[in-house]
């Protein structure tokens, strides 16, 4: 069956042909797929006096160091190609902070942005690859003021759990099979991430709310 017969309906001659996937199909989760080690083995509950604390590359030495002087918000599993993730993981893990409380505190020299025309420029170490923090540099980006980090690299405690996954659909896009989107998103569901194919509604809505005033459809007070 192609691509546009799965989205759209296979012919009245294949109508007895069983779906890949059922709208609402319970699936039994499959704890050998590996979304994400943090998240794999149970992240933990969120340290509600948590103030930040250090990322670190994965280089042995001379690693580049990140201060984060605030807890993170709105930690997800994403599926995107762009964001850095650990070998063997479906997912990154990624949240945001205000940019103000991010500084490079060693190694800024080992850094460099990894591709300049994105929206989020990720600013990844040289040597080891790792993606030590992603800032948006463009001021009329619904996200401006926040820059994207990865608290897998901090060794302290405390850090806001994930609350959802995103754009799932793009494991695709890494060679995932689409065959295997079912049991994904029902691993995902089962370690309480609802799985979005963008980002969570509440970020959809400030994004759109952003474009509505931009556009003048919404009031800037609204
Ligand atoms: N299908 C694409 C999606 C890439 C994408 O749009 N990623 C999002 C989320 S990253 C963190 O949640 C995004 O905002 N990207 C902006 C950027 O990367 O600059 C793919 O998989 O590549
Ligand atoms: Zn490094
Ligand atoms: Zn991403």
């Amino acid at each position: 069956m192609t691509w546009l017969k799965k989205i759209f309906g296979g012919s009245s001659t294949e109508k007895n042909e069983a779906p890949a996937f059922q709208q609402g199909e319970q699936k039994m989760s499959d704890a050998s797929i590996h979304i994400h080690p943090l998240v794999d083995k149970g992240f933990g509950p969120t340290d509600e006096t948590f103030q930040g604390g250090k990322l670190h590359c994965h280089c042995s030495q001379n690693k580049v160091e990140v201060t984060v002087k605030a807890q993170c918000a709105h930690n997800h599993a994403c599926g995107c190609t762009k964001c850095w993730k650990p070998s063997g993981a479906l997912f990154s893990l990624v949240a945001v902070v205000p940019k103000d409380a991010v500084s490079v505190t060693a190694n800024e020299d080992k850094l460099h942005v990894v591709d300049p025309t994105a929206a989020i420029q990720r600013h990844a170490c040289r040597e080891c690859g790792v993606h030590m923090y992603g800032r948006i540099e463009n001021t009329d980006h619904p996200f401006y003021g926040l820059d994207f980090i990865h608290v897998e690299l901090s060794d302290d405690k405390g850090w806001a759990a994930p609350e959802f996954a995103a754009f799932t659909s793009s494991v695709i896009e890494s060679g995932t099979d689409p065959e295997d989107m079912g049991a994904i998103r029902a691993r995902l569901k089962d370690l309480g991430l609802e799985p979005y194919d963008c980002l969570s509604p509440p970020l959809m809505d400030a994004i759109a709310a952003h474009n509505a005033k931009a556009s003048g459809a919404l009031k800037k007070t609204a």
